[in-house]
C-alpha cells in the first residue's frame, strides 16, 4: 500500500525516514513497482520536452497537427466516446470519518479503497512510459503556492499539465529543499502488455470503461484511473486545486474556490478586483475575458476557473489564480460572444473533441454563425450541417497558456485584495439578473443555495436543475456544511474589510423561451452597478431576497431590452420564492445539525419578507 510520503503530519511523527528527495524517489519507485511501466521519464517542462512529446503523440495518431498557416503550433485530440467529461459518479472522497465527506460526496473507507486501488493499478502501465511531473500551483515559491507531483502514463496529460501549471526543475528544487507536496497518481488503465509480456497495439485515445477519481484528504493524495480527460486526469486542477486544496484551506484558514478572477477599472481610473463562482460551463471563462460594452470601463483577466483566497496582513481577502492556463469550453466561444478567447487560441493550443475543417483548422458550434459545408466531427466521422448532431462535443475544450490571453492583467501572477464576490448559476426562472447580499452571512447563504441547470461538463442529464452550492458541489473535498461554517468564520475574521457579495444570473428567460438579458460583454453593465455599490455611490432597492438595482441605475443605453423585459429580469415572485425556500430547507436537512445555525435565521427572515410581500401584492 502506497501513501503520500511527505504529508506534514506523517513527517512530524517521522513515519517516513530520509531526505525529501529520497522520499520522492522512493514513492516514484513504489508506484512503478505497482504499475510496472516499461520506463520512467522525469519531466522538466522544457520547450524541447514538449516538442518531443508532441512529435511522439502525432506519430502515434493521438494528436492531429492542425494547419500551421491557420493555427500554428496547435493540435487536435479526439477522445473515446466514453471519456468526454468529468465522471462525478466515479469520484470518491476517502476521509477517515464518513461524516467528514458529507452527504454530497461519495465516501469510501480509505483502507478498503487503498486495497481496491492496489488491485486496479497493478500492472496498469505495462508497455507504457511513466512520466513524473513536478508542478507548482501558483508561482514557484509564492506565498499562497502549493507543490504537487503527478505520475501519469499519458503524454497528453504531461503536455496539458505543462500549459495548466508551472512545471519542472524549479519545483524539484523546492521539493528537495523540504517543501511538502501533494502526491497524485494517474493511469489511463490501458496497459499495452498482458501477462504473457507481448506488446499490443495502442489506440488513439487509451482509457478504461472502469474509472476511479479518488481523493484521500487526510494524506493529501489523489489516485485517478481509467480516464484521460481534463478534470479527471489533469490532477492539479479539480482534484488538487479544489478538492484537496479545500481541505488544506479548511485546516489552515483560507479558501480554495471554483472562481474566475478579474481586475476592473472604472472611468475614474479606480481599480477593483472581482471573483465569481459559477458552476461548470456557466460563464466563468466568458466573464474572465469580458469586453465591456459601456464606455470608460476595462476588464483584465487574472484567472478563469480556480481561485485561492487568504486574508492578507492588511486584513483584506487576497486572491491568486493558482493555474497557468485555460481549459476552456469551446462551443459558444465566438468572435461575437468572446473575441478574447478566440484570439487566445489562435496558436499553441491543444483542442479536444472539436471538429476539424477541410483545410486543417478547427470549428465548433458558435465559432462562426454558419457551419462550414463539410467537417470531420469530434468522433472522426464526416459531417455536414444536415447531419443533425453537433460537430464538436458540447464539452469540447481548448487548453492554452494564460500568457496568450491579450487581456491578461500585467500583474496576473500576483495576489491582490478582493472588492466583490459573485455567485451565479444557470436559472431560466426566478433568480434576478443581480442581487446584493445584505451582509456576509446573507452572502454565504446565497452561495450555499445556488442551483443551476446541469451542463455537459460532467456526465449526467443536461438541463436538469440541481443545487450547486458555491459552484463547488463536485469539488468540495469535505463536508459541505462544514465548508459553509468555514466561510462564515473567514467572514468573521474579515469583518468590515470583507468583500461585498452578489448573486447574478445571465440566463433568465422570458415567456417566449429567449434569454431576457443579452449577456457576454453587456454583463459589464451589471459589473458597473456592482462596483458602484461597492463604492457606496448609489442606493439599492430592498426586496425579500436581497437588494436589487433601481432600474435607472442599470445602464441599458443602446440595448434592445424593453422596460417590460427589464422588469421581468428583476421580478421576485413571492410564491415561487417561498417554494424555493422549502426546497432550500429540504436541501439543508440532509446535512443535519452541521448546517450553520445562521442559515436558519436567514431562511426565517427571507420567508417573513416574502409573506409580507405576498400580502402587499394581494392588497394592491
Ligand atoms: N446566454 C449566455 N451564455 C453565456 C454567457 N456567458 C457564457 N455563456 C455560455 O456558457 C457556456 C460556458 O461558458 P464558460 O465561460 O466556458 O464556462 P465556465 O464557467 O468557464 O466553465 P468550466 O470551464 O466548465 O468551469 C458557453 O457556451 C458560453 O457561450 C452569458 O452571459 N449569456
Ligand atoms: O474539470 C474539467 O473537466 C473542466 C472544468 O473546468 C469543469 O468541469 O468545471
Ligand atoms: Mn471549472
Amino acid at each position: 500500500m502506497i501513501t503520500n510520503p511527505n504529508h506534514p503530519a506523517r513527517l512530524e511523527h517521522n513515519v517516513v525516514p530520509g531526505s525529501p528527495r529520497v522520499r520522492l524517489d522512493a514513492w516514484v519507485a513504489d508506484v512503478a513497482r505497482l504499475t510496472q511501466p516499461d520506463d520512467i521519464v522525469w519531466c522538466d517542462g522544457s520547450a524541447e520536452e514538449s516538442r518531443r512529446l508532441t512529435r511522439q503523440l502525432v506519430a502515434e495518431g493521438k494528436l492531429v497537427e492542425l494547419n500551421p498557416d491557420l493555427r500554428p503550433g496547435s493540435y487536435l485530440a479526439r477522445t473515446s466516446a466514453n471519456d468526454v467529461a468529468r465522471v462525478e459518479g466515479r469520484t470518491f472522497t476517502c476521509s477517515v470519518d464518513e461524516d467528514d465527506a458529507g452527504p454530497t460526496n461519495q465516501w469510501r473507507d480509505p483502507v478498503e479503497m487503498r486495497a481496491e486501488l492496489d488491485g486496479v493499478f497493478a500492472g496498469s502501465m505495462r508497455g507504457r512510459t511513466m512520466y513524473v511531473v513536478p508542478f507548482s500551483l501558483g508561482p514557484v515559491g509564492g506565498p499562497l503556492s502549493q507543490l504537487g507531483v503527478e505520475i501519469t502514463d499519458s503524454a497528453y496529460v504531461v503536455l496539458s499539465m505543462g500549459l495548466m501549471t508551472r512545471l519542472g526543475d524549479r519545483v524539484l528544487r523546492e521539493i528537495n529543499a523540504g517543501t511538502p507536496w501533494v502526491a497524485t497518481v494517474h493511469s489511463l488503465g490501458h496497459p499495452l502488455r498482458g501477462d504473457d509480456g507481448a506488446l499490443q497495439e495502442d489506440v488513439a485515445w487509451p482509457s478504461n470503461d472502469t474509472k476511479y477519481i479518488v481523493q484521500f484528504p487526510e494524506t493529501r493524495e489523489i489516485w485517478s484511473y481509467g480516464s484521460g480527460y481534463g478534470g479527471n486526469a489533469l490532477l492539479a486542477k479539480k482534484c488538487f486545486a479544489l478538492r484537496i486544496a479545500s481541505v488544506m484551506a479548511r485546516d489552515e484558514g483560507w479558501l480554495a474556490e471554483h472562481m474566475l478572477l478579474i481586475k476592473v477599472t472604472s472611468p475614474e481610473n479606480h481599480t477593483f478586483h472581482v471573483a465569481a463562482a459559477f458552476p461548470s460551463a456557466c460563464g466563468k471563462t466568458n466573464l474572465a475575458m469580458l469586453q465591456p460594452t459601456i464606455p470608460g470601463w476595462t476588464v483584465e483577466t487574472i484567472g478563469d476557473d480556480i481561485a485561492w483566497l487568504k486574508q492578507g496582513s492588511d486584513g483584506r481577502l487576497h486572491a491568486i489564480n493558482p493555474e497557468a492556463g485555460f481549459f476552456g469550453v469551446a462551443p459558444g466561444t465566438g468572435t461575437l460572444t468572446n473575441p478574447i478567447a478566440v484570439e487566445t487560441v489562435r496558436a499553441n493550443t491543444i483542442f479536444t473533441n472539436v471538429a476539424l475543417t477541410d483545410d486543417g483548422d478547427v470549428w465548433w458550434e458558435g465559432l462562426t454563425p454558419e457551419a462550414p459545408a463539410h467537417l470531420i466531427d469530434w468522433t472522426g466521422a464526416d459531417w455536414t450541417p444536415s447531419s443533425g448532431t453537433p460537430a464538436a462535443h458540447p464539452n469540447s475544450r481548448f487548453t492554452v497558456s494564460i500568457d496568450q490571453c491579450p487581456t491578461l492583467a500585467e500583474d496576473a501572477h500576483e495576489s491582490f485584495p478582493l472588492d466583490a464576490i459573485l455567485f451565479g448559476g444557470r436559472r431560466a426562472t426566478n433568480v434576478p439578473l443581480v442581487v446584493q447580499a445584505r451582509d456576509w452571512k446573507h452572502g454565504v447563504f446565497l452561495g450555499a443555495t445556488i442551483s443551476s441547470e446541469q451542463t455537459a461538463a460532467a456526465e449526467g442529464s443536461v438541463g436538469s436543475l440541481r443545487r450547486d452550492p458555491f459552484a463547488m458541489l463536485p469539488f468540495c473535498g469535505y463536508n459541505m456544511a462544514d465548508y459553509w461554517s468555514h466561510w462564515l468564520d473567514v467572514g468573521d475574521r474579515l469583518g468590515s474589510r470583507a468583500p461585498k457579495i452578489f448573486q447574478v444570473n445571465w440566463f433568465r428567460k422570458g415567456d417566449d423561451g429567449s434569454y431576457l438579458w443579452p449577456g457576454f460583454g453587456d454583463n459589464s453593465r451589471v459589473l458597473e452597478w456592482i462596483l458602484r455599490r461597492v463604492e457606496n455611490r448609489i442606493p439599492a432597492v430592498r426586496v425579500p431576497i436581497g437588494e436589487v438595482p433601481r432600474l435607472r441605475d442599470l445602464d441599458v443605453s443602446g440595448l434592445d431590452v424593453t422596460r417590460d423585459r427589464l422588469e421581468q429580469l428583476f421580478d421576485v415572485d413571492p410564491d415561487s420564492w417561498l417554494a424555493e425556500c422549502d426546497l432550500t430547507e429540504e436541501f439543508f436537512a440532509q446535512f443535519g445539525d452541521r448546517v450553520p445555525p445562521e442559515f436558519a435565521d436567514v431562511l426565517r427572515s427571507t420567508r417573513y419578507s416574502l409573506h409580507s410581500a405576498r400580502f402587499v401584492e394581494k392588497v394592491a
